[in-house]
């Protein structure tokens, strides 16, 4: 995306957008998996909540983290790499004042896009049963907060609601339209789950429409072009390189004890020359040698 460098990440972000039909956005859980993500023609990533909670903390995604928590991981990662990141912002950590500084910290982080949810602050997962929302007002409230605080136009401002769980299509729907009219720049139809259903979104909001395909939940593991033809413009892929590399260390962790030595698994592990190249450890290597480590010798 060289070609993009001197845009704001929002700005990034948008043109990854146009770019791109779909988009899609992977969930990178740490610096180094952006670092991958980007170097594997990713065009844009995500910092999930749920990923925050229990990767960085040992919590569940149950509204636990704080905006500091968040804008750490977030500012390890935008450090790291200059793909537009998405940020979860949860329900955003308060009221109007809380959620402005909420979307001020992730400017200042590097964030190119947040979605807040109309859930409510004791949020839940979105895959989950018995989630409750705020009323349709407090939610277009939080979204007109986060508008009028951003500094950069281009800051991409998601709602994302959970209503449809409750409240069923339509009711998701007239939220969605109010949450556009508010000011939202796109939106997460979270756990709607059929062709009817994405076709519906897209057909009622002239707004970039985001389908979450999370493992293990309600939506099918919908195909990205598929999703595409149905009218999305975003395809999120939230944890799933990170229970991959769960899965992967679970079974690392139970071999050394059984085993008494990692053998078996050592196919399953990145090698130290790749783990390198992504780091681009030859050439710190090569500046060490040449530059610094001159004076040792004299
Ligand atoms: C997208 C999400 O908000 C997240 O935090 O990654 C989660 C994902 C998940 O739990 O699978 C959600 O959909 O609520
Ligand atoms: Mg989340």
């Amino acid at each position: 995306m060289s070609e993009t460098n001197h845009l704001s990440p929002g700005a990034k972000f948008r043109a990854a957008l146009t770019a791109n039909q779909p988009l899609q956005i992977v969930g990178t859980i740490n610096a180094y998996c952006a670092m991958m993500a980007k170097q594997l023609g990713h065009q844009a990533i995500y910092l999930s909540g749920g990923g925050v909670a229990n990767a960085s903390y040992g919590l569940p995604d149950l509204g636990m983290t704080s905006l500091n928590d968040v804008v750490a991981d977030v500012q390890r990662i935008t450090a790291a790499c200059d793909l537009p990141l998405m940020v979860d912002i949860d329900t955003g950590w308060g009221g109007a004042f809380n959620i402005a500084k909420t979307i001020r910290d992730m400017e200042k982080a590097g964030a190119a896009a947040v979605h807040i949810e109309d859930q409510v602050a004791q949020k839940r997962c979105g895959h989950r049963p018995n989630k409750e929302i705020v009323s349709q007002g407090e939610m277009v409230d939080r979204i007109k907060a986060a508008v009028d605080a951003r500094t950069d136009k281009d800051f991409f401002i998601m709602a994302r609601t959970d209503a449809f769980a409750q409240e069923g299509l339509e009711k998701a729907l007239e939220r969605a339209k109010a949450y556009v009219a508010a000011g939202a720049d796109g939106i997460f139809a979270e756990a709607v789950q059929t062709e009817e259903h994405y076709r519906a979104f897209a057909e009622a909001l002239d707004v970039p429409i985001l389908a979450n395909i999370t493992e293990f939940g309600k939506t099918e593991l919908w195909n990205a072009k598929q999703l595409g033809e149905w009218g999305c413009a975003m395809v999120l892929y939230p944890l799933s390189a990170f229970r991959a590399m769960n899965k992967a260390a679970e079974l690392v962790y139970q071999t050394i004890l059984k085993d008494g030595d990692q053998k078996a698994v050592v196919d399953n592990m990145q090698t130290r020359m790749d783990l390198y190249d992504y780091l681009g450890y030859h050439d710190y290597e090569q500046k060490l040698d040449s530059l610094f480590a001159q004076g040792k010798n004299k």
